[in-house]
């Protein structure tokens, strides 16, 4: 059974590392996270969808979908192949990476030291560039991954008209048009967290994928049922996300909340790791032309001041890539109010 193997593989990871869990920062913050029934869901199939997306959007900026319109199938074809990848052998997986920026990377995420327990393919949605994934079967699983994306980026479409029908902005495609153009900067993710025993017998937690919010303009998280998501309320205390195999997550990313002038928050949001079972999931992020200038749209400014200084997607991500992952990236952006 691949599961089995799986299990049996992150096993090992666990044991042929030498440095095991101690360099990477445990977080002692498990009392303030709590399951609960606070992730608004969408059904994208009823008509109030539009409107229940926009108050998400503006409470929280996370939200879960149903009626998503992906297929199980592809959804399962990619979870296959993408487990194949990650129970290679170590020095296989290597031969995809370093992810400079596209590849296989593992611990290491971006290049200013931040780690977590993770292992990850970071590719671009450009059908050319996934050709460098290696495996046993790369072409099994780069036509999984161009069905998977393709069906993906069209829910990525429909939400993104949504949100604009609910905040009664035209025309409907200003968000989706970002997403939809050929130049489009959009990025695909497989994240990996193999179980870590050690946790389970010493009943700590873990960082998987540390605290941060996305730069793009949407991210849309489809996990396997592992538990480990996390996101940030208002008032800074974390709730965990109930996992849910078949709804995918979406998050508001930095672009959509510079675009509404702040109307729509960027949330944050982190994985920890987990003792039992390991972790999959595949996110896809939504990012306009490099050459898109990132401001907010004028219907949505009401005679306000723009809250954020104008920059290129491009003046963004030459910003993000100095960054740890922690950092709040639009600080930097933000207009000063003259008084
Ligand atoms: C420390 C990092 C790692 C970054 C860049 C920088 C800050 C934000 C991280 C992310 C988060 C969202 C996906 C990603 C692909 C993105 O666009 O921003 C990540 C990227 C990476 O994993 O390389
Ligand atoms: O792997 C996950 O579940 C979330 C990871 C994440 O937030 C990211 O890759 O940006
Ligand atoms: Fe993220």
């Amino acid at each position: 059974m691949p599961h089995q193997s799986l299990e049996q593989a992150a096993r090992k990871m666990v044991l042929l590392s030498k440095a095991t869990t101690e360099q990477y920062s445990y977080i002692k913050t498990c009392m303030s996270t709590t399951f609960s029934p606070q992730i608004p869901i969408v059904d994208l199939s009823k008509p109030d969808a539009k409107n229940l997306i926009v108050k998400a959007c503006e409470e929280l900026g996370f939200f879960k979908v149903i009626n998503h319109g992906v297929p199980m199938e592809a959804i399962s074809q990619l979870e296959s192949e993408a487990l194949k990848f990650f129970s290679m052998p170590h020095i296989e997986k290597e031969k995809a990476g370093p992810p400079n920026p596209f590849g296989y990377g593992s611990k290491s995420i971006g290049h200013n030291g931040d780690v977590g327990w993770v292992e990850y393919l970071l590719l671009t949605t450009n059908q050319e560039h996934t050709f460098s994934v290696c495996g046993q079967n790369p072409e099994k699983f780069r036509c999984a991954l161009k069905i998977y994306m393709s069906s993906v980026k069209r829910m990525a479409c429909e939400i993104l008209e949504l949100m604009a029908e609910g905040l009664k902005i035209q025309p409907k495609n200003v968000f989706s048009k970002l997403v939809m153009d050929k130049q489009s900067d959009s990025v695909f993710r497989v994240n990996h967290y193999p179980a870590c025993p050690e946790l389970a017998v010493k009943g700590e937690n873990l960082i998987g994928f540390g605290e941060h919010t996305d730069p793009q303009i949407i991210s849309l998280l489809r996990s396997n049922n592992t538990s480990g998501l996390q996101i940030s309320l208002r008032d800074g205390s974390w709730i965990a996300v109930p996992p849910d195999h078949s709804s995918f997550f979406i998050n508001v990313g930095d672009s959509l909340q510079v675009m509404t002038n702040g109307r729509f928050r960027s949330v944050r949001h982190r994985v920890l790791a987990n003792g039992f079972k390991s972790r999959l999931s595949m996110i896809y992020f939504g990012g306009p032309p490099l050459s898109e200038k990132i401001a907010p749209l004028p219907s949505l400014m009401k005679g306000k001041e723009s809250l954020y200084k104008e920059f290129t997607w491009f003046e963004y991500k030459k910003s993000i890539y100095g960054s740890r992952l922690a950092d709040n990236r639009l600080g930097h952006f933000e207009r000063i109010a003259a008084s």
